[in-house]
């Protein structure tokens, strides 16, 4: 079958001690489209990136990037290729500044260091951390953390980027540039973004489409309308709404 899809997931599952972390989840996402993923805790969503980026192999099933079977690749070589992803819980390389923490991301690049200095200096300030560039990583803000795991991300040049929840621990203003950034990555570049979100206004507003994780299964696929107005995805996830409010 002709396919455009850029990542394809066939029959993932995987199990932790008998716990289904995930079942049977087939999806596939367009080059440059913008699949959110939602769910509640415990659904299996970071399990699902995991599996994706290479971090954990799966019990069973396919993850194909750009038509190459990649399951069970190195992390590193994945994100080689141009899948890349950034984690919830960042950790900077403490001694080093801001724009040194951008380089050793860019750096499999193999630029000149000069080169190298540049188009991280280009990255830092694309994500707003210009004025930071020279100061040390720890000293970031949990909103500028944030977005210096994006540019570490973005360094890479990704084809397709999984993100993380990089949204959580912002408050409402500082949410609005890291979605802007976000839509203007698909529209210029043609990144392909695969996003895990709890703010349903964010999913609602950047994602082409979600497909809703609910006990390591997938329960729906679907446009943004199509699948917040599903009596299943009401039922395991929207229903509890107000334990995902924006606080
Ligand atoms: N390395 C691991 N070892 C054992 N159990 C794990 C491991 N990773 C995840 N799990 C379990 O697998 C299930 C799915 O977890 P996962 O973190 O993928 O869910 P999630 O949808 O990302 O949740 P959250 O929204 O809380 O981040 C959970 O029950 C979790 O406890």
């Amino acid at each position: 079958m002709a396919s455009m899809s850029i990542v394809r997931v066939d029959g993932v599952g995987k199990s932790f001690r008998g716990l289904r972390a995930l079942s049977d989840v087939d999806f596939e996402v367009a080059e440059g489209e913008i699949l959110g993923i939602i769910g509640p805790n415990g659904a299996g969503k970071t399990t699902l990136f995991n599996v994706v980026s290479g971090a954990l192999a799966p019990d069973t099933g396919r993850v194909a990037f750009a038509g190459q079977d990649v399951t069970g690749r190195a992390p590193d070589r994945i994100a080689r290729a141009g899948m890349v992803r950034t984690f919830q819980l960042m950790r900077p390389f403490s001694s080093m500044t801001v724009l040194e923490n951008v380089c050793l991301a860019a750096q499999h690049h193999r630029f000149g260091r000069r080169k190298l200095r540049e188009h991280s200096l280009e990255v830092v300030e694309r994500v707003g951390l210009g004025p930071w560039a020279h100061r040390a990583a720890p000293e970031l803000p949990t909103a500028g953390l944030k977005r210096l795991e994006l540019a570490r991300a973005l360094a890479m040049r990704p084809k397709v980027l999984l993100l993380d929840e990089v949204l959580a621990g912002l408050v409402p203003a500082e949410r609005e540039p890291v979605l802007d950034l976000l839509a203007r990555l698909r529209e210029e570049e043609g990144v392909t973004l695969l996003f895990i979100e709890h703010i349903m206004a964010a999913v609602m507003r950047l994602a082409d489409r979600v497909l809703v994780l609910d006990q390591g299964r997938v329960i729906a696929v679907g446009s943004p309308q199509e699948v917040t107005s599903d009596a299943r995805v009401i039922d395991a996830y929207l229903g509890e709404e107000p334990t995902h409010a924006d606080a």
